[in-house]
């Protein structure tokens, strides 16, 4: 059945439920509440919009155990970077497996999204950028992290904060001058959408004051 996905997370130690349910969209315009202008209220926050499309780019991910999803936003807070973990270019078909000591280890050879994401970056540098992913980056990323010029990494798990290259990448942020602070979503649910309901809805709404829905083209 075509996008009827539930994902959900409780990485940081449950404290955070993102859920990106693909059933519902926001077309449903006439029972929301309006501002004085008659604009929507309850719009998506733009810090829960960079984290969502991290965790959604993280789905793009191969890896059986941990996917993983960066988004690189800057000054404007425009995104202008973004990634998940996948293998090099043309390695697509090396192993996912975990064999520490093996050449068929996946960490051999895993692209990790913040290196990604910087390397699909599309200005030229991404001084005072800020960092949105979902897992708190390793002493390698932080590494390439810093050398970037971002300045701000905000994260949603820090599943492994108690191993030493997470420490490594909290003593080396510390020591560069760059932050980092856990997400703190506005909206506990994030609901993304579900193209059948889109179409049920434009069939169904009917005309406001302030909106009138799309025209539908029907085959003759
Ligand atoms: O900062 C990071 C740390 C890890 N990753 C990726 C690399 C791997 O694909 C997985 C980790 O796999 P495990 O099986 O949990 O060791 O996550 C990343 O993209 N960024």
């Amino acid at each position: 059945m075509l996008f009827t996905k539930n994902y959900s997370t409780d990485l940081s130690a449950g404290k955070y439920y993102i859920y990106i349910s693909l059933r519902r969209i926001a077309m449903d315009v006439s029972t929301e509440p309006r501002n004085l202008n008659g604009g929507r209220e309850d719009v998506l926050e733009q810090s829960d919009y960079f984290m969502a499309t991290a965790f959604l780019t993280a789905q793009q991910s191969r890896d059986p155990c941990t996917q993983v999803g960066a988004v690189i936003v800057n000054e404007r807070n425009i995104i202008v970077g973004i990634g998940h973990n996948k293998m090099p270019n043309g390695c697509e078909n090396f192993p996912w497996s975990k064999q520490k000591k093996s050449l068929k280890d996946k960490h051999l050879y895993v692209c990790h999204a913040e290196m990604n994401a910087i390397s699909n970056k599309n200005m030229t540098d991404l001084k005072n950028c800020t960092i949105y992913v979902t897992l708190f980056p390793c002493n390698e990323c932080a590494k390439i992290i810093i050398q970037s010029g971002i300045r701000t990494i905000v994260y949603m798990s820090d599943k492994n904060a108690y191993t030493n290259k997470t420490r490594a990448s909290k003593m080396m942020f510390d020591a560069a001058g760059v932050t980092y602070s856990q997400f703190e979503p506005k909206n506990k649910r994030i609901i993304v959408f579900d193209y059948d309901e889109i179409n049920r809805k434009e069939e169904e709404v009917t005309p406001t004051d302030s909106c009138t829905p799309a025209k539908k083209i029907r085959p003759s």
